[in-house]
């Protein structure tokens, strides 16, 4: 049986602490806040970010991470994307030498423009071989509520990879692995922009036609950019790539898609987030996904779009027009 920490007591750490439970595991968790984790370890709930679901009674929490992760095979990070390098500062000389990472998260650094497990890697400096990332259509709700999904863990090393995967194997939720991490990690964090980017074409009350035109197009702007990164083009069309853009461009339940929709009705970036106090990761990684394709000279109109309307830079009226109005090109280039 695995010992696995969960760093993070929200939607998604919360939810893959209860499919790690029904896989066998044996799960205490992270949580900053004090009542959350008295919550979850006494009442077994998380009233804030899951409420009404009772969680197996063999997860438990506290909001000492030396508690949390005494003697951890495996360490689940599901944090923001932003403040993962200052959380593992503290954390590092309390993971045991020999645990496997997994990340959860799909961002990408501001500043260092570096994916999530570049980040992990650097600052616990371990290698590729114990960092590993989890990555589908894994909408939080639905899995909570033990809906069938699958989704994929991505490591360089397979024996790491079947761990991770044989850790969270439950009856509902089946593990694909991957070797291509940084395929199967891109894909995670430019889905959320596209997903933004769809919420604003829904929040103008556009229509379905306009919405497959960005789910499409930016499936090619995600390829791109992985493949001068070194993914493999296979992975954009499994479960890590277009899996995951279609559920979280199709589903109300995505935060970064209802996000969008509020933009497109003409809240301001401050105004949506003031309404909501859960994590859409597009929003403070488009320009370092933007910061990404311009190094590697990739060519990214649609995240050019989302992170000029973000920042404010361009009005939502012109998105259309600046998607629309450029050079016509064949579709395969
Ligand atoms: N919710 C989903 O359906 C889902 C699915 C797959 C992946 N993810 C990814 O998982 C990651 C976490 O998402 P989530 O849904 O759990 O987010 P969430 O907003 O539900 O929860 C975030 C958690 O991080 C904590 N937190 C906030 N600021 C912090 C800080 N400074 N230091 C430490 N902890 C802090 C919050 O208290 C909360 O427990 C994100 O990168 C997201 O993209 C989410
Ligand atoms: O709610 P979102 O937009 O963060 O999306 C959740 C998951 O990433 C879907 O796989």
């Amino acid at each position: 049986m695995s010992r696995v920490a969960v760093m993070g007591t929200g939607s998604w750490g919360t939810t893959f602490a209860v499919v790690l439970a029904d896989a066998g595991s044996k799960v205490t968790m992270w949580g900053r806040r004090p009542q959350v984790c008295e919550a979850i370890a006494g009442r077994h709930e998380n009233p804030d970010y899951l409420p009404g679901l009772e969680l197996p009674h063999t997860v438990t929490a506290d909001p000492d991470p030396a508690v949390a992760l005494d003697g951890a095979d495996i360490v689940v990070l599901a944090v923001p994307a932003q403040t993962l390098r200052t959380n593992l500062a503290v954390w590092k000389p309390l993971i045991g030498p020999s645990a496997v990472t997994v990340s959860l998260m799909k961002g990408v650094e501001k500043g260092t423009l570096k994916r999530m497990s570049e980040v992990i890697g650097e600052v616990l400096e371990i290698g590729p071989e114990r960092n590993a990332v989890v990555s589908g259509p894994n909408l939080a709700a639905e899995i909570a509520a033990r809906q069938p999904t699958a989704t994929v863990v991505a490591c360089t090393d397979h024996d790491t990879a079947e761990q991770v995967a044989a850790a969270c194997s439950a009856p509902y939720f089946r593990p694909y692995t991957n070797h291509d991490v940084i395929g199967v990690e891109l894909s995670g964090a430019v889905k959320n922009v596209i997903a933004l980017a769809v919420g604003m074409v829904e929040g103008m009350g556009l229509g379905d036609n306009s919405k497959a035109s960005i789910i499409t197009r930016g499936l090619a702007e995600i390829t791109r950019l992985g493949v001068a990164l070194g993914a493999e083009p296979a992975t954009f069309a499994g479960l890590a790539g277009m899996g995951d853009l279609v559920a979280t461009c199709a589903s109300p339940l995505s935060r970064n898609r209802t996000f969008g929709v509020h933009l497109g009705q003409g809240m301001t970036v401050d105004e949506v987030v003031a309404i909501t106090n859960r994590t859409a990761e597009g929003v403070k990684s488009t320009g370092a996904i933007l910061g990404l394709a311009r190094e590697h000279g990739v060519d990214m109109p649609i995240a050019e779009a989302v992170t000029g309307v973000v920042n404010g830079e361009v009005p939502l009226s012109e998105l259309a027009g600046s998607l629309l109005s450029r050079a016509r090109k064949s579709e395969l280039a």
